[in-house]
């Protein structure tokens, strides 16, 4: 018989617990100021109505991220290795989705939208075990889980700070917060440095004591929320997370990430450590390699991402062997970009909370919202 709940760990696939194919609304927050007309306007609502499917691979989406992070959330512990924690949230992103992306061409229904970050203390973004990573979660790491779920490429990036340590806690509520205030910004007609105006304001009201030692937080100035395009993780748009003058404005039907990152340190990433995630440019150059191995990767990518990043334990999964050559043959061809890790100073902390948001033409839907954040 088909179940009617959700397994521990997850893995019935989400279409058999909603069988009429509505899937739980997001968070649903009217429009301000000018744009109030919006709530009961009959043509923005026509709009609206036309866009189901649309809504509904959207929510899907996101009730798959709600159900794998409540399970990563109670099962995480100290003593885990990094892979096993990533392993084990893509685990259960491909079994509710039902895509287990071992057939070429699998992951273009459904199924993991980049490669999940475990982003350790310093380290903000971008990082994922390779091959033989033996690194264990420690009691006093503050870990950020950033992992995102696709449903025919509309693509929810959603992620949030686990600590074990309590006095960490007013760290990852500055961020807590600073992304609340960047979601209650955005908008139609919203400006991008308006909202990372009011995203410092509130992140930098904050300060927390660590070992003895108090550190106001800061807002890391180098990272960005991103609009979101189908199969595109990030369209041309970045958000700001602190004062800016950028007068670009939000506009009706466009999706965001909005994503917050406070720190102890520098409150500035760089490029350190080894690189895991990857993705083919959606602009990439159509040339003829030399490197033999490069464009039977090339193939690979095409099949089984297109242009969503992948990391290279995907490759490894996929049977591919000997490919960093032909790899970093197409990073310096310009076809696949590389993602390295972002970090702050060695013995900082940083913390990140992010929400993908729908500007849907009558109301914001906060699409990736839970009862955990
Ligand atoms: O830092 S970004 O490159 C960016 C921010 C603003 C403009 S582009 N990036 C997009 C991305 C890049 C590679 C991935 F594998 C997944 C996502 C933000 C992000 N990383 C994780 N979640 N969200
Ligand atoms: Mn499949
Ligand atoms: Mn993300
Ligand atoms: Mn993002």
């Amino acid at each position: 018989a088909i179940p009617t709940k959700q397994s521990d760990p997850p893995r019935v696939l989400l279409s058999n617990l909603f069988p009429s194919g509505e899937y739980p609304v997001g968070e649903e927050v009217e429009y301000r100021d000018e744009n109030l007309y919006r709530t009961t306007n009959e043509e923005k609502r026509h709009l609206d109505r036309m866009n189901n499917d649309f809504l509904q691979e959207y929510r899907q989406g996101a009730e798959i991220h709600r159900q794998v992070r409540q399970w990563a959330q109670k099962n995480i512990k100290p003593g885990q290795s990094l892979t096993e924690i990533a392993e084990g949230i893509e685990d259960g992103v491909r079994a509710l989705t039902g895509h287990p992306g071992l057939e070429e061409g699998d992951n273009i229904k459904g199924g993991i939208a980049f490669p999940t970050g475990v982003n350790l203390d310093h380290i903000a973004a971008h990082y994922s075990p390779n091959a033989g990573n033996k690194t264990l979660l420690a009691q006093d790491n503050v870990m950020k889980v950033d992992f995102g779920v696709h449903i025919n490429g509309r693509i929810v990036d959603s992620a949030f700070t686990l600590a074990f340590d309590p006095m960490y806690d007013n760290l990852l509520e500055a961020v807590k917060q600073g992304t609340n205030t960047g979601i209650r910004e955005a908008g139609i007609d919203a400006r991008l440095g308006e909202i990372g105006t009011a995203i410092q304001e509130t992140m930098e009201s904050y300060e927390v004591e660590i070992n003895g030692k108090t550190f106001p937080v800061k807002c890391i100035r180098n990272l960005n929320g991103h609009d979101i395009r189908q199969w595109q993780i990030h369209g041309g748009k970045s958000v700001p997370i602190v004062k800016s003058s950028d007068q670009t404005k939000m506009e009706e039907g466009e999706v965001f990430a909005i994503e917050t990152f406070g720190s102890t340190g520098n409150g500035y990433v760089r490029d350190d450590y080894e690189t895991s995630h990857y993705a083919k440019r959606a602009d990439a150059p159509k040339i003829d390699l030399k490197v033999a191995s490069a464009s039977k990767l090339l193939k690979v990518i095409n099949k089984n991402f297109g242009t969503l990043p992948f990391c290279r334990r995907y490759l490894d999964r996929l049977g591919q062997e000997k490919y960093l050559l032909g790899l970093n043959n197409l990073v310096s061809n310009g076809i696949v970009e590389a993602y390295p890790p972002l970090v702050d100073k060695k013995g900082s902390y940083t913390a990140q909370f992010e929400h993908t948001i729908l500007l849907r033409p009558n109301v914001k839907e906060v699409i990736s919202r839970g009862d955990d954040y």
